[in-house]
């Protein structure tokens, strides 16, 4: 696998008169040209915190405090080029499709502006050409060429959603990071949108970071799974191990917490207690609180990230300490 992305100890702050927040703790992790790497884990566990960092895109007031996020084909740390040879990176190399992906589009132009916009600044191409190139993107997500004439809010909710991808396209970057871009649709239209980015993604080669906190999802999808506890990564996986062999307690109740998409079907369960709050960090592994596994070392380590057989794993449970 040829790397794309290295990141190395990432860690992201919110800064807070009393002490600040550590939102996004040590995490590492590669990714692989034309990979799929899904992240999930509950509301609050810092995967927007973390792909927003990685963009670096603004999120006052969250500040990189440490880490490097190594981008392979430019040999560049992302978390300290200038804003020069950031901009110029944006749509050729990283594009983003938002949490809010259908507000992302402007209400006052038709798409065909929108589109021309992003291909012409940044591709010097005619305006006939880029709009060919439009037309064939919007093909690609199934949306028919004589809708570049329309403004967004002619369309429905999920094409509106397939515009945006096409939109994020536009000039064949080599990395898409999505943050949950499915989830004002209904579950029949994720799926499609899902189906769509994976052939899309064969055909044209982009790597995707995909974050959402619904594990079964990503497991279709996904070439690997980080799951994110508390600001951390705690198990990272291939998409079917984190299936069928969840390691991590916490991966484990995750995966119980959603009907799977296929197969049997399993009594879900939801994982007792709440997200810890990431102001008052407990001595110890932050999942211990909720884990029916614990052990009395879990109260005051914090596990680390260590592989195990080809995958990665934050627990003490397999790293040889002795039960409560
Ligand atoms: N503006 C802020 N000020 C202080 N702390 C914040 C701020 N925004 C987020 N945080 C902290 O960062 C943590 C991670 O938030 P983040 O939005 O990255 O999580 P997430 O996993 O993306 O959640 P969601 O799925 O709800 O988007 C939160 O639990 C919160 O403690």
């Amino acid at each position: 696998m040829t790397p794309l992305l290295e990141v190395t100890g990432l860690n992201v702050e919110y800064y807070d008169p009393q002490a600040p927040v550590r939102a996004v703790n040590d995490v590492s992790f590669t990714l692989g040209r034309g990979e799929i790497l899904g992240v999930a884990g509950e509301s609050g566990s810092g995967k927007s915190t973390l792909i927003t960092a990685l963009l670096r895109l603004d999120r006052p007031p969250a500040r990189v405090v440490g880490g490097r996020a190594y981008y392979h084909p430019r040999e560049v740390d992302l978390l300290r080029l200038d804003a020069d040879k950031l901009r110029a990176l944006r749509w050729e190399e990283l594009a983003i499709v938002f949490q809010s992906a259908m507000n992302a589009l402007n209400p006052v132009h038709r798409l065909e502006r929108q589109f021309l916009d992003v291909i012409r600044e940044h591709r010097k191409v005619s305006k006939a050409a880029a709009r060919e190139r439009a037309a064939h993107l919007l093909s690609l997500v199934g949306i028919p060429a004589d809708r570049l004439r329309a403004f967004p809010h002619e369309m429905s909710g999920g094409m509106r959603q397939r515009a945006t991808i096409a939109l994020a396209l536009a000039c064949d970057p080599e990395l898409v990071v999505m943050d949950e871009p499915t989830t004002a649709v209904d579950v029949v239209m994720q799926r499609q949108i899902m189906r769509q980015i994976m052939r899309l993604r064969r055909e044209l080669g982009f790597a995707v970071i995909f974050v959402t906190h619904d594990l079964s999802l990503l497991i279709e999808m996904a070439d690997k799974i980080a799951i994110m506890y508390g600001g951390r990564i705690v198990e990272l996986a291939g998409a079917k191990d984190i299936y069928h062999a969840p390691r991590h307690p916490y991966t484990r109740g995750l995966r119980d917490s959603f009907p799977p998409l296929h197969g049997e079907r399993r009594r879900l369960r939801g994982i007792p207690g709440s997200p810890p709050d990431l102001r008052e960090t407990p001595a110890g592994c932050a999942f211990a609180p909720r884990c029916a596994d614990r052990m009395e070392a879990c109260r005051s380590s914090v596990p680390a990230l260590l592989d195990l057989d080809g995958r990665q794993v934050a627990c003490l449970l397999h790293q040889g300490a002795d039960h409560e």
